[in-house]
């Protein structure tokens, strides 16, 4: 297995031709990777770090208190392990979820629209360093889109058009070790939007499958055709080896359904390690009400629908999943909504 490709971004990006080669380089690395590194500067790195230290800190609280930041308006907030669900089995992590931050009084929570409302922050640090986080990986994936579409042959806003009003959310994880948890830790499944830029601490143990030559990739928006689970007895899986001041970037369902397929999402897993592992996965998604055609034409998909049936699958039991079954909540409601 050669070395991951690693790519320092620029400030900025206006179609030159460098810009181009840089797009083309990082589609052939995810051709032949399924995923490649990004170098951080030393501010983002340890943004990082913060984001990481925060997310420490609130999981070491006691298990009663975790379970105070869930609301049933939205996914944000907190899973304790074993309440998600991939391909049928339970994962073993503890998530922090952190969806767009609407105040109860939003017109988009007013009108009912499925995984709106408000982040129950633990705290105002938390929050800040998370925020920031975002932020920052916000940029990177501006710039990783700008590229790639110029890689692809399109104009650099081809796909930042679409993140502009993203529905853009972040999730901080923990993993127990092998000695206290014998199950998987997050089944092999894809994510659902446009790129996914995740970061590990040293305990290692993502697993990403690259492109394999005529193997089928299913169309993970379309029930009949779920990547959870896929190949997951089955190589070639491929361990993201911890690089700090790196963080690992690939795509999601998004990116193929844009693509036409010329790009796949990047199925991965991670596993349990001796010791607890900490992850956080950022994902650089479309506006909620995009209605997304692939950048060569075809039947339209919306992408609110996708993130809802997704999260409507991994998490059968969740306060947001019962009242969004219970109420009917759509993702698309008949008439506009305002901004
Ligand atoms: O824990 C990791 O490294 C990956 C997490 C992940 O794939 C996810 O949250 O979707
Ligand atoms: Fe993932």
């Amino acid at each position: 297995m050669p070395d991951p490709r690693t790519f320092s971004l620029p400030e900025t990006v206006h179609g030159t031709a460098t810009d181009r080669a840089l797009g083309r380089a990082m589609l052939d690395a995810w051709r032949r990777d399924g995923y490649f590194l990004l170098a951080l500067d030393a501010r983002r790195a340890s943004t990082v770090t913060n984001a990481l230290t925060a997310s420490r800190s609130f999981f070491g609280l006691p298990a009663a208190s975790k379970r105070m930041y869930v609301n049933d308006l939205t996914y944000s907030g907190y899973a304790a392990s074993g309440e998600e669900v991939t391909a049928g089995k339970v994962d073993h992590c503890e998530v922090f979820t952190v969806c767009r931050d609407f105040p109860l009084d939003h017109p988009r929570v007013l009108d009912r629209l499925p995984c709106h409302g408000p982040v129950p922050w633990p705290g105002r640090h938390y929050r800040r360093a998370v925020r920031t986080l975002m932020g920052d990986l916000g940029g990177l994936g501006d710039t990783v889109l700008a590229l790639l579409a110029l890689g692809l042959g399109h104009a650099p806003a081809a796909l930042t058009g679409h993140a502009a009003d993203g529905w853009h959310h972040l999730r901080a994880l923990r993993y127990p070790s092998t000695a206290r948890e014998s199950g998987n830790g997050l089944g092999v499944h894809t994510d659902y939007g446009m790129l996914v830029l995740t970061v590990q601490d040293e305990a290692g143990g993502l697993y990403v499958r690259p492109p394999v030559e005529g193997e089928h990739r299913g169309r993970n928006w379309l029930p009949e055709e779920s990547t959870a689970g896929v190949y997951e007895d089955r190589g070639p899986w491929h361990p993201v080896v911890p690089v700090p001041g790196t963080v690992t970037a690939f795509p999601g369902d998004i990116l193929q359904f844009l693509t036409g397929g010329s790009l796949v999402s990047t199925p991965h897993q991670a596993k349990l390690t001796a010791r607890e592992r900490y992850s956080i996965a950022y994902f650089h998604e479309p506006s909620f009400d995009a209605e997304l055609r692939p950048l060569d034409g075809g039947e339209p998909l919306h992408y609110g629908t996708h993130f809802t049936n997704m999260f409507l699958r991994c998490y059968p039991d969740r306060p947001a999943t019962r009242r969004i079954l219970r109420e009917g909540l759509v993702p698309r409601p008949a008439a506009p909504l305002p901004a």
